[in-house]
């Protein structure tokens, strides 16, 4: 399989100013993060609000630049990258951000707003045929061409994700990172965007790599998945694999907190107690023991490297067998799809036989 992006040993420290006592400290937003993309699938960065996953797809975009580590796109480290080779960065490498509210300019009509990426990637085009392109592009997401000339203000919130999907997709890019790309949006027009862009991946060859807090929505999207917790990655794997058998006592505290019917689980839920410690004063050692049920003393005295638990999945706790040993209903329960998780697939296909179109 080929990797198309890397992070290598992925740092990004803030510097942190505040007061005295806080002077010359930063804060780990990304601390040592080590993934693998591979091309053509969909993988999701998931954890808690702060645990660094906007960080994280910044740097992967180039957006900001690392502390430490490296962003390796197709071999080449993309921090090195120079001047005409940043803008072929930028056609291959697009975002599609959480709110289409604010993310497109209300100025603009919607073809505008598409032609403009046109514009900067595909020079060549002429204005009729950009213009043609647009129409393609709308019809591509599920919108009519013929409302090209309207402004974003006109559309529904689904419909507004999908112009910015299609600004993403204009200049033909490799790979798209989705950062909560669904999270803004109503539950059922969620499952219309969740379902589009599954189709454009499949379509496209496209990779997406999808920023989200909600594990159901990732479990339907999602080949491989990388759990985070303060700006490390504690879990990686493909989904079926850590969603069968979560092996961090922080991934399957996040699972149980999935609403039961999604899984058919019907008890022993693990709770996730506290809120995660703050990133400028991070624990010693492992950095979930304070909310951890299995901790000991290890875990205050050595952070846990990632182990290879099973074909492509890694897990960095000093105590996986011991959690994988402790059932969980949910975690068996979750190896098939319950009638629960069924009915809410249906509901997905549904409500892309409804795309709603203006
Ligand atoms: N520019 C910045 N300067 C200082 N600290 C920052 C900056 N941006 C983010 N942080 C801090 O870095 C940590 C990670 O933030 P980040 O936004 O990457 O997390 P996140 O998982 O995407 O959270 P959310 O889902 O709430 O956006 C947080 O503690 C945040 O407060």
């Amino acid at each position: 399989m080929t990797v198309i992006v890397e992070a290598q040993d992925l740092g990004k420290h803030y510097p942190v100013g505040g007061n005295l006592l806080q002077k010359g400290t930063s804060l780990k937003a990304v601390d040592g993060v080590n993934l693998k993309v591979h091309a053509g699938e969909t993988f999701a960065i998931v954890g808690e609000s702060g645990c660094g996953k906007s960080t994280l797809a910044r740097l992967l975009m180039r957006l900001m630049l690392p502390t430490s580590g490296e962003v390796i796109f197709e071999g080449r480290a993309i921090a090195k990258l120079k001047g005409a080779e940043v803008r072929a960065l930028r056609k291959d490498l697009q975002f599609i951000f959480q709110d289409p509210f604010s993310s497109l300019n209300p100025r603009m009509t919607v073809a505008q707003l598409i032609a403009e990426p046109l514009e900067i990637h595909r020079p060549n085009l002429t204005a009729g045929e950009r213009r043609k392109e647009v129409g393609r592009l709308l019809a591509e997401v599920g919108l009519r061409p013929s409302h090209m000339d309207r402004y974003p203000h006109e559309f529904s919130g689904g419909q507004r994700q999908r112009i910015g999907i299609a600004r993403a997709l204009a200049s033909d890019p490799k790979v798209v990172i989705a950062d909560e790309p669904v999270s803004a949006l109503d539950v059922s027009v969620q499952a219309q965007v969740v379902n589009l862009m599954g189709d454009l991946c499949d379509q496209r060859g496209l990779t997406l790599i999808v920023i989200a807090h909600d594990l159901a929505v990732i479990r339907h999207m999602s080949d491989r998945i990388a759990v985070m917790y303060l700006g490390r990655v504690v879990e990686t794997g493909p989904t079926d694999e850590v969603f069968a058998n979560p092996r961090h006592p922080y991934t399957r505290a996040l699972m149980s907190a999935i609403p039961v019917a999604e899984f058919g689980a019907t008890q022993s839920r693990q709770h996730l107690s506290g809120e995660p410690p703050s990133p400028l004063a991070p624990p010693s050692g492992c950095s979930f023991r304070t909310r951890c049920p299995f901790a000991t003393e290890i875990c205050a005295q050595m952070q846990p490297v990632n182990e290879t638990v099973a074909p492509g999945t890694e897990v960095a706790c000093h105590h996986w067998r011991d959690v994988s040993s402790v059932s969980l209903t949910i975690a068996a329960s979750a190896t098939g799809r319950s009638p629960g998780a069924e009915a809410r697939f249906a509901m997905y296909r549904t409500a892309l036989a409804n795309q709603d179109s203006p």
